[in-house]
């Protein structure tokens, strides 16, 4: 069993009166899929913002390979390993494919985009960015610009451009969310390939895909994590089952 990369200790989140995450504890290992599960509202986008920075804290603590990270703004905390992948907005979409996984490889390297030049003058970048597209499957797709890839190959690409920051600790968002079955199982397929490889935390709603997924299972509820482990005791587990599906069988 490996050290945990991430520890999450007595997080919150206020929104006026409403605490949004609460006394939240949660500790992802450097080499698994962890998923985060839970009902609408219970929180996981505010966690996932937290952890990557683009929302304060308001109280609790963060750290990454036992360096707190709480109080680093979100680029600090990219240079520090942590990435996620946003929404299809953040894609340039007139950009090559190539393009814009170079430009987060650049970014990475600490320039500034007014220092952006076109990829093919720059060997080593392109090299990187090509092979950041050969694991996501995409590289045929290279030359092309991102607003004429397939909605599900846009979804691959933010992970991409993610993955080009080279994160030690990946973030993924509702990866599948307004996928078809075919999409979604090459997203599986790709999350799959990243395991042991970096520490995945996965929000989903897909349950086929979570189990599917999932080394170990956090299940959030009312902004606290109620219940951590492997699918199986998740599945079997009385509380989850009440809190999260009211009764009902998980799956
Ligand atoms: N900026 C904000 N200001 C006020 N309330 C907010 C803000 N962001 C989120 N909330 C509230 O916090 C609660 C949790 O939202 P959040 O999006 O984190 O839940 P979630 O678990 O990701 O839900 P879902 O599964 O539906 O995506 C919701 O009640 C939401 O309305």
């Amino acid at each position: 069993m490996s050290e945990p990369l991430l520890e999450i200790q007595g997080l919150r989140k206020q929104f006026g009166a409403l605490r949004v995450t609460d006394d939240l504890h949660l500790q992802v290992r450097r080499d698994e899929v962890h998923a985060l599960i839970g009902p609408n509202g219970a929180g996981k986008t505010t966690l996932i913002h937290q952890i990557a920075g683009t929302l304060a804290s308001d109280a609790g603590t963060i750290t990454l390979d036992t360096h707190d990270v709480t109080a680093l703004p979100a680029s600090a905390r990219v240079q520090r390993g942590i990435a996620r992948s946003y929404q299809i907005t953040n894609v340039f979409r007139r950009l090559s494919v190539l393009d814009n996984v170079a430009l987060a490889v650049q970014a990475r390297r600490g320039h500034s985009f007014s220092f952006w030049r076109p990829v093919v003058r720059d060997t080593a970048l392109r090299d990187e960015a090509a092979a950041v597209l050969d694991r996501l499957g995409l590289a045929e797709h290279a030359l092309r610009s991102a607003q004429s890839l397939s909605y599900g190959d846009q979804r691959l690409l933010e992970v991409g451009i993610a993955l080009a920051t080279a994160p030690r600790m990946l973030l993924l968002d509702e990866p599948m969310a307004g996928m078809g079955p075919q999409e979604s199982s090459r997203m599986v397929e790709m999350v799959e390939r990243l395991r042991g490889h970096v520490a995945v935390l996965l929000v989903e709603h897909d349950m086929d895909a979570v189990f599917r997924l999932a080394d170990r299972i956090s299940v959030l509820v009312y902004g606290s994590v109620i219940a951590t482990g492997t699918p199986q005791e998740i599945r079997c587990n009385p509380d989850v089952v009440q809190a999260y599906l009211g009764g009902e069988d998980i799956r």
